[in-house]
Formats: structure tokens, sequence, C-alpha cells
């Protein structure tokens, strides 16, 4: 039994070991190149499901990129968990992720995030009147890292809706004398952690938590940029909590108030929350619902500024249907609709991720692969403590499933019979897509990312034309999707003029 399950992982294709590091495998190869492109480049070769060698001599990894595989995992999520340390609802696993999320899912019904439309009309207007006023000071238009004020816009969008909390988060045009606000630490602080992650050191950081899990704080500058985060965030989520009751007296359906009354309901003898557990759960809620939606919506509008005309189609349609953006206007426009799963289908926030098997298993796959020896597999055993690479980007850019023009911005796609393959051939998930991953643990936050991505584009393209500079804009991933421009994490130059 040993032998076979073994014998299932390394009978799989995949690149030479003759380019693998002794030391670090393929898997510095992987840190070196964009996002997920070598998987993307390797899955053309060996096939959806091949093997890499890991680093640091660990048994070597599976990457599956096949919907069934896929589909398999995601939903026995008692089985595989991530590989990641941590607190809070992205990262517990087994009963206190069910009791949390459980807690927390009325905050994201439909309901709840319809009730959000005016407070994220609201913060995107913000940043658009912030946009038209540096414009009206300079003639001609003026460039600007697009990144700087997605970021401030979701920063403001999530404080408002989640802890009824005004971020007032602006972009600085030069820099300034006063003590930081809150935002701009936050954006500081991020920025920092973004452009460590970058470094060759930060390619250790994961490698050292999956040889010993129990490692949380290690002198490594990845976890210590991490470390700096969290400390402002749990700082300020510290003193909303002291000073909160939710936003609305602590009987709203809002994130805040929901796990300021889990508290209550522990104190009662309830299953509720710890207030340690409140604290990193406002503290993942501020990351996790800020920056994801800001990579994206980043990339879009690069691609937007690239196709003029699919830009000015999207801006006709928005003028069309008036100036009030609520939330059944913004539903009722298909362009819109088709830019935003396409920049959703080519640009998730979050490219890949990882499990690990708890116990010895038989993936199913979509499809027979070929082994290295040639013989076929419809089915792959592993081992318990297996790890597997899921890379997003590469199965939503696969050409053998979405066509030759797969890896291009393509919005008719979605609107056209047949533009998009057939559910059979994709995997379950929010439009056939995993960007927001899929099964018990899939994100909880989608509907409010597609709603803010809808209304952020909507907003900015009725009064902004967008350009391409032709700066070469990389795509990596540092820990979310991000722009890399002449080395430099989180920037990514549009021109901008009136519309
Ligand atoms: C475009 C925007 C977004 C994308 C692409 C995205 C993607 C994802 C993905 C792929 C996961 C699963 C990660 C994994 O298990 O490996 C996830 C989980 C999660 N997301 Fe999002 N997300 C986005 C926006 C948001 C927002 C706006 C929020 C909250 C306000 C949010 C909150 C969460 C939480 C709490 C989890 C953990 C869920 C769980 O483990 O049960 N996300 N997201």
């Amino acid at each position: 039994r040993f032998f076979r399950v073994r014998q299932d992982v390394h009978a799989l294709s995949g690149p030479s070991s003759s380019i693998a590091s002794w030391l670090w495998g393929h898997e510095l190869l992987v840190f070196q190149h964009e996002s997920t492109q070598l998987y993307s480049i390797w899955a053309h070769t060996f096939g959806s499901v091949f093997r890499i060698k890991a680093a640091l001599f660990h048994e070597d990894i599976i990457v599956a990129a096949d919907h069934a595989a896929v589909q398999h995992i995601f939903a026995d999520t008692d089985n595989y968990v991530a590989n990641v340390i941590g607190k809070g609802l992205v990262w517990a696993e087994g009963d206190d992720h069910k009791t949390q999320r459980r807690i927390l899912n009325p905050a994201f019904s439909l309901e709840s995030i319809k009730g959000m439309t005016t407070d994220i009309v609201e913060c995107c207007e913000k940043i658009e009147s912030s946009l038209v006023n540096r414009l009206l000071a300079h003639t001609g238009g003026v460039t600007v890292n697009i990144v700087e004020y997605m970021s401030s816009c979701t920063l403001n969008i999530i404080g408002r809706v989640a802890f009824g909390h005004d971020f007032k988060s602006t972009v600085l045009e030069t820099s300034s004398s006063e003590p930081p606000t809150d935002a701009q630490a936050i954006r500081d602080s991020w920025n920092d952690h973004v452009n460590t992650g970058l470094t060759p050191s930060a390619f250790l950081a994961p490698l050292v938590v999956r040889a010993i899990p129990a490692i949380t704080k290690a002198p490594l500058p990845l976890m210590q940029t991490q470390g700096a985060i969290k400390m402002i965030v749990r700082r300020l989520a510290g003193r909303l909590m002291q000073n909160g009751h939710g936003l609305a007296g602590g009987q709203s359906k809002d994130i805040f108030s929901i796990l300021l009354n889990s508290r209550k309901g522990k104190e009662q003898g309830e299953r509720g929350l710890t207030d340690e557990q409140i604290l990193d759960n406002v503290s993942t809620f501020m990351m996790v619902g800020h920056e994801t939606t800001a990579g994206s919506a980043n990339f879009t509008l690069l691609e937007l500024a690239r196709r003029p005309d699919i830009q000015q189609k999207l801006r006709q349609e928005v003028i069309e249907c008036g100036h009030e953006l609520s939330y059944d206007h913004v539903q009722k426009l298909p362009y819109l609709d088709a830019i935003v799963k396409e920049g959703l289908r080519l640009y998730p926030a979050s490219p890949q991720t990882e499990r690990v098997a708890l116990k010895d298993d038989v993936i199913p796959l979509s499809k027979p692969i070929r082994t290295s020896t040639g013989r076929t597999m419809n089915q792959i055993k592993i081992r318990k403590g297996q790890v597997i690479h899921i890379p997003f980007t590469t199965m939503q850019t696969n050409p053998a499933v979405w066509g030759p023009d797969a890896a291009s911005f393509k919005p008719e796609r979605w609107l056209i019979p047949g533009g998009v393959p057939p559910p059979s051939e994709l995997p379950h998930g929010w439009s056939g897509l995993v960007t927001f991953c899929d099964g018990p643990r899939m994100c909880i936050g989608y509907r409010l990312a597609i709603l803010e991505f809808k209304i952020i584009l909507a907003t900015l393209v009725r009064s902004l034309q967008f350009h391409d500079t032709e700066a070469v804009v990389l795509q990596k991933i540092s820990p979310t999707l991000q722009a890399v421009t002449d080395g430099r994490g989180g920037l990514l130059p549009l021109h901008i003029t009136l519309a």
C-alpha cells in the first residue's frame, strides 16, 4: 500500500529535475517567475496534473489544475486544509472554522450586501472626485499610480460597511509632515510587506512554516512585516472594540455587530467567539476585505486602458443607465457584468492556493492523464501529508478549455452563446471560476467583492478615461496579486484624462 501510494505521485509527469535546484527544487523557479506563469507553461506540456520538486527535500508537490480534482479537494475540507498558520476565519480549521463561518454568514447575505450599496457608491465617488480634482490641477492629463487609489477606495469601503468606521483614506500628492493616519499606516505597512514579499528572502517564510508548522514568528523579514501590519490593524481593532457597538447599536447584521454579539454569546455560555478570535477576525476582514478586490480592479483598469474600444463601450452603457448607481441599476448592466467576470477570470486576487491532505486519499480526474512512463491514469492516489498547489489562473486561462484566445481580455465571450465553456468543462464555483474558491471555504465576501468591483468601474469610467503608459507591468503574488513595475511592487501607472 505504501508503495502504491508513493508510486502515483512519483509516476506523474513533471518538469525535469535538471532544472531544479538541489536545495530549492522547482519552487524557487516558480517564485522567480510571474504569478502562476510557470505552472501554466508546465500544464501545457505535462497536462493538468503534474509533479514538481519541493524545496528543502520535502516530498514532491502535486500541481492540480484539473477541475474534477480541484472540486474534490475543495469539497472535503475535513481532509484538505490550508497549509498556513494564523487565526481568524481565513485560517481557522475544523470546528472553529464552522462556528465562525456560521456566526458570520448573515453579514454576507444578499440582503446585507444590498444594504451596503450607498456606502460603496459614496466611497467610489470620493475617489472619483479626488482623481478629477487632481486632473483639473494639471492640463493634458496626469499619470497616477492606480494601486494607491484602489487600495484607498476599498479600505474606505470595508471600514464603513463592515465596521462603521470611516478611514477617510485619501492619496496625498506630496509627503506630509502630519503624523500618519490609520489608513496611511495600514497602506504603508502593507506596501512594505508587498515589497518584502518580492525579495529572495521572502521565498523562505512559507518553507519554514511548512517544515515547522508551529512557528508563527521567526526573524525573517516577511514574517516581521506581516507582524507589523497585524499590530497596526489589531491596535485599531482593539480601539473599535472598546468604543463600538456595531453599526446599529449591536442590533444590526453587519460584521462588527455580529462579532461583538458573539462575544456576549460566549459570556452566556453559548458557542461564541473569544475576544482574541474577534480581534483576529476584525484584522483579517480589514485586510482580506480590501486588498483582494483592489488587486483585481487594478489589472482590469489596465486592460481597459489598453483597450479603449472596450472602455468606451462600458462608458456608454454606464452613462445610458443614468447617474444613480443603485444595487438594481448596477445589476442591469450586462457589459459591466461581462467585464467584471473577465477581470476576475484573468486576474484572481489570489492566483493560487495550497492544500495539505490529512489522510490518504484517491483524487478523481475529469480526463485521464499520461504518466511519465506513458501509462494512463484516471485518478491519483495520494498519501497523508501530500502538498497540493492549485493554480487558479492556470485553470482559467487553459486554452484546451477556454479556447485559443484564453489569455486575452475579451468580455464579449460572456455575452455570446457558446462564448464560455459548458459547465461540464468547468469547476464548480462562481461563474465556473475558482477565483473565489468553492465548497465550505469559498470566499465569504464574494458578493461584496463583485458589487464593489462593479461600482468602482462604473463610477470611474463615466468621468475618466484611462490610457496605457506602456510601462511593463508584471503580475506577482505577494501575498495577493500585485502589480510590479520597474521592480517596485504596488506600482501600476495609468494615464488619465477627463472622459
Ligand atoms: C476580488 C476579491 C476577492 C477574491 C478574488 C477573493 C478570493 C478568496 C479565495 C480564493 C478564498 C479562499 C482561500 C483559500 O481557502 O485558499 C477566499 C476566502 C475568504 N475571503 Fe475572499 N476574496 C475576495 C474578496 C473578499 C472580501 C471583500 C472579503 C470580506 C469582506 C473576503 C473575505 C474572505 C474570507 C473571510 C475568506 C475565508 C473563508 C473561509 O475560510 O471560510 N474576501 N477569498
